[in-house]
């Protein structure tokens, strides 16, 4: 007889940095949310989905979620509300936090938050990044944190260098109920490719600006289209909210736009295995922030008011 399956959904939260991509990219074995060393990459819930437990009989749906933080803008409004929803429909919720950075007034936001929840979803603490401190701080750490919280499990992990992850991996897929799985077996990610393009220059353009990335800036997607020879012909457009953007991410004679092109049209061809041709607008739309189809294409919910 087979062993019975199991399944359910995962949510990684915590603060913007945590690692919650890099855990999920390990978990997942597939490059389906993006990672970099800027704050607030991960805009939209990418779920990823991992096959565990002793058999491969559990299956782990991922709900990467943005950064949770003290929202004051529209955008930042929207993305806290994603994060918390994806939190309140998880089976299980991962509290990351960095073990460097300790209880910080985010952290401690965070738990106030879960103290106040009416969810019965079991919450587990992973403590990440623990190549940066010392056994004695990790341990003192642990212990002020299960004072604060009641979590059901901590793990002490190294996202990056895979330290306790496969722990963490087992656990969840003994915490999932039983029953069927959720996702047929060959799906890895179900945000739609044409996100994980947009995404993909996006980290591109991140990685290039640095500091000088305008905070108001989006990738959508316009257009994909196969081509008889197997390729793929791909259109996006870079909204940025500002002239003075504009030129920022076109560069000195267009250097900056012409280098992300080419680093985001390689990943893409990696990704899909042929070849892109890639074609990237840059448009100003002074309004993008407050335009409801913006957010839709993120994954987001519009949010009115100025709360
Ligand atoms: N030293 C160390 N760095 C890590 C570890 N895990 C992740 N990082 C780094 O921390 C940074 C943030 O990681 P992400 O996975 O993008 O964090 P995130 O929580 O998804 O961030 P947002 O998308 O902003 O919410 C990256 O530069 C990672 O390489 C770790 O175990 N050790």
């Amino acid at each position: 007889m087979t062993t019975p399956t199991k399944a359910g959904f995962v949510a990684l939260i915590g603060e913007p940095n945590a690692g919650k991509s890099t855990l999920l990219n390990r978990m997942v074995g597939a490059k389906v949310s993006i990672v970099t060393h800027k704050v607030q990459t991960t805009r939209a819930r990418i779920r990823g989905i991992a096959i565990a437990g002793e058999s491969g009989e559990s299956q782990l749906v991922f709900v990467d979620t943005p950064g949770l933080f003290k929202p004051r803008r529209r955008l930042d409004r929207a993305m806290v509300a994603a994060a918390w929803s994806g939190a309140g429909d998880a089976d299980i919720v991962v509290l990351m936090i960095e073990a460097h950075r300790g209880i910080s007034e985010g952290v401690k936001a965070i738990l106030e938050k879960l103290n106040e929840r009416t969810g019965k979803a079991k919450v587990a603490l992973a403590i990440n990044k623990i190549d940066k401190v010392k056994t004695e701080a990790l341990l003192a750490l642990t212990s002020e944190m299960n004072e604060r919280f009641a979590f059901a499990e901590t793990f002490m992990i190294s996202a990056e260098r895979g330290h306790g992850t496969k722990a963490l991996k087992t656990w969840l897929a003994e915490q999932v109920p039983s029953g069927p799985w959720l996702y047929p077996e060959d799906q890895i990610a179900d945000s739609p490719m044409r996100n994980i393009a947009a995404e993909i220059t996006r980290e591109k353009l991140t990685l290039r600006l640095h500091q000088e990335l305008p905070y108001e800036l989006t990738v959508e997607t316009e257009n994909w289209e196969e081509r008889p020879d197997g390729s793929a012909r791909i259109d996006q457009i870079v909204y940025v909210a500002r002239d003075g953007h504009k030129g920022i991410v076109l560069g000195k004679k267009g250097e900056t736009a012409k280098a992300v092109n080419t680093a985001a049209r390689l990943e893409l061809e990696e990704f899909l295995g042929r070849r892109v041709h890639l074609f990237v607008q840059i448009k100003v739309r002074k309004n993008w922030l407050e335009e409801k189809e913006r957010y839709s294409e993120m994954g987001l919910e519009f949010k009115d008011g100025n709360k």
